[in-house]
């Protein structure tokens, strides 16, 4: 992919796809609910696709038609061995949620994907599952995909988090549903709390004190689920309108989940003015509009507290902070090494190929605002969120950005090129 026009001005509405994490708990929880569940606004990107292709080799059926999604699940019990391995492509989310519903089943199934996630860790999730009783085994003793699993025979467990992962902590709560008594997870920190809103509006036995939630096993019932757009994908061109002076763009029906609005907090501290209109809530979850206008970014200090709540953004913030006047350091974001890429080197290694000045920390960023960012050829690293932020570089400099291996942009964004056009015309 090629940017190739300095932006001047930016003013209009867009949308941005279903939410990426939404749409996968959507899929899961309708394969094991009793009766339909009808999704709107799903997003069709290939993780999320990988989700939908696992859940049909496990005997789901699930039909697209007029723009929506219906999975006709049979109850927690329903699923089939299947007859091959599962594969989730690039989604770590599908291949730790789907694991902990594995876990309850007593079937034989082997889950692997492509090779960004055979070097994910999943001793996170392989540790608490065997506590609870499953036998699952992976490369490595458990560490690294292809995963083994014979579920089955679940006791609950209470279980502290040693990082803040949404993924673990689904993965933990869905082996609750099929577990004897009253499995509890304790989180290090809030991450995104989407399962549990869903679990919820499905009528799950779940139960949330502080950081502390408690889940017995339960029937759920399918429902109609309304995707919110997605603040990760919106966050890319909230970034781009908060660096134009004079821009003003409105992102129509984005979830605001309190968990996942980091991003906002941030930009609103880095001096951009952000507001949020027409909020109402659908399956649990806030949508609304999101007002940007554009103005002067100033640097900003970033830590581990708030990483949570914006882990996927921190791509885009190194943009922010590029264009921004002053140092923006990001501390406690560790865990940037451990998805699709390992993020701190691949933002590092990539954005300096543009002019920006930017170093490594151990556990996250230093970069020196404002660069004057310059064109060239980058790499993706096969991550779409490095893909898409250097895709925004390119709306900064009169020069060409080249990126390279940019087809990975279909992760989770798949119509992000033309929204790009779309703003940048
Ligand atoms: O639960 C989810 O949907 C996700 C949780 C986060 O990962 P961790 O749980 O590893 O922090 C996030 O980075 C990922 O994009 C999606
Ligand atoms: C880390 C991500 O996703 P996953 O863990 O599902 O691969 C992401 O989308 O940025």
């Amino acid at each position: 992919m090629i940017v190739s026009n300095m932006i001047s001005k930016i003013h209009g509405e867009i949308k941005v796809p279903g939410d990426k994490s939404i749409s996968h708990r959507s899929i899961l929880l309708g394969s094991i609910s009793k009766g339909k569940t009808e999704i709107t606004n799903f997003l069709k990107g290939d993780d999320c696709l990988s989700t939908i292709a696992c859940c049909r080799k496990l005997g789901i059926k699930i039909e697209e038609k007029d723009n929506k999604i219906s999975v006709y699940g049979n109850g927690a019990l329903a699923l089939k061995e299947p007859e091959d391995i599962l594969n989730v492509g690039n989604s770590g989310t599908t291949i730790r949620l789907l694991s902990g519903i594995l876990a309850g089943q007593e079937f034989l199934s082997i889950i692997t994907g492509d090779s960004s996630i055979k070097k994910r860790p999943m001793a996170r999730i392989t540790t608490p599952l065997k506590e609870m009783g499953t036998t699952i085994d992976g490369r490595e003793d458990g560490r690294l995909a292809p995963l083994c699993i014979r579920g089955g025979g679940l006791k609950a467990i209470n279980y502290k988090l040693p990082v803040s992962s949404a993924q673990v902590k689904s993965a933990i709560l869905l082996a609750g549903l099929y577990a004897d008594g009253i499995t509890r997870v304790i989180d290090a920190s809030q991450s995104r709390d989407h399962t549990e809103r869903m679990l919820k509006a499905f009528g799950g036995q779940i139960d949330i004190v502080d950081n502390t939630i408690s889940i017995k096993k339960s029937d759920l019932y399918g429902q109609a689920i309304e995707i919110p757009g997605d603040i990760s994908s919106a966050a890319f061109f909230m970034v781009a309108a908060a660096a134009v002076p004079g821009a003003t763009l409105k992102i129509l029906k984005v979830g605001i989940n309190k968990t996942r609005t980091g991003i906002i907090d941030v930009l609103k501290k880095m001096g951009a003015a952000i507001e949020i209109d027409n909020v109402y809530i659908s399956g649990g979850e806030e949508i609304g509009d999101i007002i940007i206008n554009g103005g002067k970014l100033f640097g900003t200090t970033i830590g581990k507290e708030i990483i949570p709540r914006l882990i996927d953004e921190i791509p885009i913030i190194a943009v922010a902070a590029a264009l921004a006047e002053g140092k923006t350091t990001i501390t406690g974001a560790q865990e940037l090494k451990y998805k699709e890429s390992n993020r701190i080197a691949a933002i590092v290694t990539e954005m300096k190929k543009l002019g920006i000045k930017i170093s490594e920390l151990p556990d996250g960023l230093e970069i020196e605002g404002p660069s004057i960012i310059k064109g060239g050829k980058v790499d993706s690293h096969g991550d779409h969120r490095i893909a898409m932020a250097m895709a925004i570089c390119g709306l900064f400099t009169d020069e060409k950005v080249e990126i390279l291996n940019s087809a990975c942009i279909s992760t989770s964004f798949p119509t992000f090129e033309e929204t790009l056009k779309a703003i940048s015309l």
